[in-house]
């Protein structure tokens, strides 16, 4: 049996030993444990499948702008708050003398309370852990084989995301050391939480957050512990129910917790649904490479999307045409940033800071830094036209790459979910490049 098995034979025990036969099981008993809660469900909410999206949320009557979308007590979400108030929680870490401080991501930190708790037989959380899914599709998750066939923006930012988790599991396990479980006394690491777990729940709490104002949360937590530990700010929440919104470039909603007690989580909308129509939030202006490494999943047409472009790209381009660059130019891209911010769009054509870089690379002949800085910091607008055939052929060596991915990708008889999503993805960035070459 494979570990993403194990993990997935985990999660659907879980459902089983609460009763939950069903995906509509698992939503009556979440409605039942959010009202005992003090949760009503003002703007009629329901859980369904969407052809597009996957499960997500639609309201059973017309919600018009500026609606209430949602809104749920505060105490209902799990943040730092829950966090500072959960005994068990707490006793854990008090078992370690002098645990390190500020080493904690907030994130990481939210990822081991999830697994925690979905360990304890007993766990309060017992009715929400069986709502988040057994699987996520971000490229993080695809097979080896899948991997040799991923753009490096993408590889790079998954070695990034290992690290940090892995990290994270190390210093756990080091702290941990000793420690055994209180319901079933067995060691804690690597017996009860493995790293494949820990994994799962670092992508579930990624996925699934909220933004909570943490001034908010840290003044309802006067001399917290966890505070102590985390070396970033404690902005995010898992907020069930919530977390079943699914995201939309063109959704818009506002969200606040209300100041007088009882404190609540409040979502409004700015555009209007009918009925049974599927209601959206928006995670942000995300271009789809963001929404693929983070979220696993893309949107075609997104209106934000954008083609970043790397220093390696415009490499290949020299030498496709036998161009060596001087080591003072690099230096000059790198010590401004200018290599940052380097992308194509679609309707709006090449950013400045890579009509900048190619100009640099492939056009000026000074390397002195007082002319490099006169090019980088004037008007594009004269370079863009001198260098619109190598745009054109960077795109071009793009596309190319691209679609050798794709091909690669769709010879193997069977793809892991992840895979899938990545097939997609590169579908949507060839259509992507193709467009921009046909309008440029
Ligand atoms: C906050 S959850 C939303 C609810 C989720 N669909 C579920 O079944 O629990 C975020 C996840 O939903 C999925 N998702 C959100 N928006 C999507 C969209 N527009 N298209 C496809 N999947 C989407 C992605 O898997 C993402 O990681």
């Amino acid at each position: 049996m494979g570990r993403t098995h194990r993990v997935r034979s985990r999660i659907r025990k879980r459902r089983a030993e609460s009763g939950a036969d069903s995906d509509s099981d698992i939503f009556n008993e979440l409605h039942r444990y959010l009202g005992r809660a003090g949760w009503r469900n003002e703007s009629r909410l329901s859980v369904r499948t969407f052809q597009s999206t996957g499960r997500g949320l639609c309201s059973k009557q017309n919600l018009h702008p500026n609606d209430l979308l949602i809104r749920v007590p505060f105490h209902c979400l799990i943040s730092l708050k829950t966090l500072e108030h959960d005994p068990d929680f707490n006793a854990l870490f008090n078992s370690v003398e002098n645990f390190p401080q500020k080493e904690l991501s907030f994130q990481g930190l939210l990822a081991f309370y999830v697994i925690f708790h979905q360990h304890r037989a007993q766990s309060q959380h017992q009715t929400y852990m069986t709502t988040i899914p057994e699987f996520f599709t971000n490229p993080f998750f695809c097979a080896k084989q899948e991997l040799h066939f991923l753009p490096d923006a993408i590889l790079e930012k998954i070695v990034a995301q290992n690290q940090e988790i892995k990290a994270f599991y190390e210093l756990l396990s080091k702290e941990f050391t000793s420690a055994v479980c209180e319901c079933c006394s067995s060691p804690l690491f690597p017996n009860i939480f493995g790293l494949d777990q820990l994994k799962w729940a670092y992508f579930a709490v990624n996925s699934r957050c909220v933004y909570v104002d943490p001034k908010v949360v840290v003044g309802w937590v006067p001399n917290s512990y966890f505070l102590r530990l985390i070396k970033d700010e404690p902005k995010l929440a898992l907020a069930p129910f919530i977390d079943l919104l699914n995201h939309s470039d063109s959704a818009n909603t506002i969200s606040q917790i209300t100041s007088n007690e009882p404190f609540q989580y409040e979502l409004y909308t700015q555009r209007g649904y009918s009925r049974y129509e599927q209601v959206f939030i928006n995670y942000g202006e995300l271009p789809n490479s963001k929404l693929l490494v983070e979220y696993g999943f893309y949107i075609p047409g997104n209106k934000h999307d954008f083609f970043e472009m790397a220093l390696t790209d415009i490499e290949l381009l020299m030498k496709s045409r036998n161009v060596v660059g001087h080591r003072n130019k690099f230096k000059f891209i790198r010590d401004h940033n200018l290599d940052q911010q380097m992308f194509i769009h679609r309707d709006e054509g090449p950013s400045h800071n890579l009509v900048v870089a190619l100009y640099l690379l492939l056009v000026e002949e000074s390397v002195f830094p007082n002319v490099l800085s006169q090019v980088a910091f004037g008007s594009s607008e004269h370079f863009e036209s001198l260098i619109h055939d190598e745009i054109r052929t960077l795109v071009q060596l793009k596309l190319e790459e691209y679609e050798k991915f794709l091909k690669g990708l769709e010879d193997f008889t069977s793809r892991t979910e992840s895979g899938e999503v990545v097939l997609g993805y590169l579908k949507e960035c060839i259509s992507y490049l193709s467009k921009f070459l046909c309008n440029y």
